[in-house]
C-alpha cells in the first residue's frame, strides 16, 4: 500500500440537503484516522434550482452536455464546495496544506447506467486551484466505462469499515439511507456485494413536501402515526427492479408517488418507510447473504418508523444504528469519499464486479493537481 494521506470527501448526495465534509487519513487501505465532519445545508431556493437542474438533466446525452441552467447551476455548485472546504478548514483549525487529497463527488443530475450516462456536476479544475489542494473528481467514470453500473461506490470503503470495527468472522450489510438506499454485504474471505436496494428519503420527502410543505418527516413523526397500506407496497415492489439479481443501481426519478394516489399523509409516509425497510431487507435474499449484523446509515437511519420496520421483520440479525457502532451514519458518505480518493491516488481498485458489475476491479477518478491561483 502507498504512504498514507489525509484526505477530504465532498458529498452532496441525491436528497440534495446539502453538503457533507470529513476528513479520513489512509494508505489506500486501512483507515488510520476517521472524522470530524462537518454539514453545511442548502436553503430552500438552492434546493429548488437544483430540482430544476433535474429536469434540465433530462436533455443529457453526453455527460459534458450543461443544457438550461446547468452551466449556471454547476459553477454555484463548485463554489458552495470551495466554501465549504474553507469552512471545515477553519471549523477544526486546519490549513489547506494539512490535506493531502479532495475526493470531490459532485450533484449526480441524471443516472442512466443502461445507456453508460452518469451525471454528477461540479468542475474538479476550479475546486483544485481555489483551494490548492489535489482533487480527484469523477469517480463514476472509469467503472461505467468497463461495463459497471458507475454505483454504488461506497462499498469499499464499507469493507474498509467492517476491518476497522474487527468485524472477521461473519457476514455484516452496511445500509446507507440516503436519497436512494443502497446495500453492501460484507463477508468473511470474499468480496463485498452491492447494489443499490430501492428508494430511500426522496420518496418519504418528496411525499411529505407534496403533501403538507414539509420538508422531511423528521424522525419519522409522522410515519410512526400512519398505518402501513400493504398493498401500495406490493403495487412498488411488483416493479421488475427488485427481482433482478447482481449489480444494480437507481437514478433519484426511478420510482414516483404514482401507486400512492388516494392515501392520507401519515398513512403514507408509514407506508414508504415501510417499502424502504422491506426493499432492504429483501436485498439480503437476492444477494443469498444472512448477515449477523446490519448496520444502518444516512439520514434515514434518523427515520425511526424505518428502523422499527427493519428490526421487526430482520429476525435474529441484529439492527443498529451506525452511531451504536461507533460510527458515523451522516459522515459516512463523505468519509467514503475521501477514503476513495487515497485509493485513486494509489491507482487501487474502487470497484469489483460484485459491487457494480464492472468487467474487472478497476480504479477511477480524474485528477486535478493544487496550482493555488
Ligand atoms: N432527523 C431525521 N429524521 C428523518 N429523516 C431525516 C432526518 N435527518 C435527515 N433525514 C433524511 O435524510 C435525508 C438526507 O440523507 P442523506 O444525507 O443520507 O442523503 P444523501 O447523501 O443526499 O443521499 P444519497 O446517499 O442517496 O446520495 C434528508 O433529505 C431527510 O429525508
Ligand atoms: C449515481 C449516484 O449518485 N448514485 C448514488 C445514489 O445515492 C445512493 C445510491 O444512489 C448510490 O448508488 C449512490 O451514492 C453512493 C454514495 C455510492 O455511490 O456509493
Amino acid at each position: 500500500m502507498g504512504s498514507p494521506r489525509t484526505a477530504i470527501g465532498l458529498m452532496s448526495g441525491t436528497s440534495m440537503d446539502g453538503i457533507d465534509v470529513a476528513l479520513v487519513r489512509s494508505d489506500g487501505d486501512q483507515i488510520i484516522e476517521r472524522g470530524p465532519g462537518l454539514f453545511l445545508p442548502y436553503e430552500a431556493p438552492f434546493r429548488k434550482m437544483l430540482l430544476q437542474g433535474l429536469e434540465d438533466a433530462r436533455l443529457i446525452e453526453d455527460r459534458r452536455e450543461r443544457p438550461g441552467g446547468l452551466a449556471a447551476i454547476e459553477n454555484e455548485i463548485t463554489t458552495r464546495h470551495i466554501l465549504a472546504v474553507d469552512s471545515f478548514c477553519q471549523r477544526f483549525s486546519l490549513r489547506h496544506e494539512d490535506i493531502d487529497l479532495i475526493g470531490f463527488h459532485g450533484q449526480t443530475v441524471l443516472h442512466r447506467p443502461k445507456q453508460a450516462l452518469t451525471v454528477q456536476l461540479g468542475d474538479g479544475a476550479r475546486l483544485a486551484k481555489e483551494t490548492g489542494i489535489t482533487t480527484i473528481a469523477d469517480m463514476r467514470v472509469n467503472d461505467m466505462a468497463h461495463g459497471g453500473q458507475g454505483a454504488p461506490l461506497v462499498p469499499t470503503y464499507h469493507a474498509a469499515l467492517a476491518a476497522f470495527l474487527g468485524e472477521n468472522d461473519h457476514a455484516v450489510a452496511f445500509v446507507n439511507i440516503g436519497g436512494i438506499a443502497n446495500v453492501t454485504f460484507v463477508q468473511p474471505g470474499d468480496e463485498p456485494v452491492a447494489f443499490d436496494c430501492g428508494p430511500g428519503n426522496a420518496l418519504i420527502d418528496q411525499w411529505v413536501q407534496d403533501q403538507a410543505g414539509i420538508d422531511f418527516d423528521q424522525n419519522g413523526t409522522i410515519a410512526s402515526e400512519g398505518r402501513v397500506v400493504e398493498g401500495v407496497i406490493d403495487a412498488y415492489l411488483s416493479n421488475p427492479f427488485f427481482a433482478e439479481k447482481g449489480a444494480k443501481s437507481l437514478d433519484r426519478n426511478d420510482f414516483t408517488l404514482e401507486p400512492m394516489a388516494g392515501l392520507e399523509l401519515h398513512d403514507g409516509a408509514a407506508t414508504l418507510a415501510k417499502l424502504t425497510a422491506t426493499a432492504i431487507l429483501k436485498a439480503a435474499d437476492l444477494a443469498e447473504v444472512r448477515p449477523a449484523r446490519w448496520i444502518i446509515a444516512g439520514g434515514g437511519a434518523r427515520n425511526a418508523a424505518i428502523l422499527h420496520y427493519l428490526r421487526q421483520s430482520a429476525g435474529k440479525a441484529r439492527v443498529e444504528s451506525a452511531e451504536q457502532c461507533g460510527l458515523s451514519g451522516d459522515m459516512m458518505e463523505a468519509e467514503a469519499w475521501a477514503y476513495l480518493a487515497t485509493r485513486s491516488f494509489e491507482g487501487l481498485p474502487l470497484t469489483w464486479p460484485k459491487t457494480t458489475g464492472v468487467s474487472k476491479p478497476v480504479s477511477g477518478g480524474v485528477f486535478y493537481g493544487a496550482q493555488k491561483a
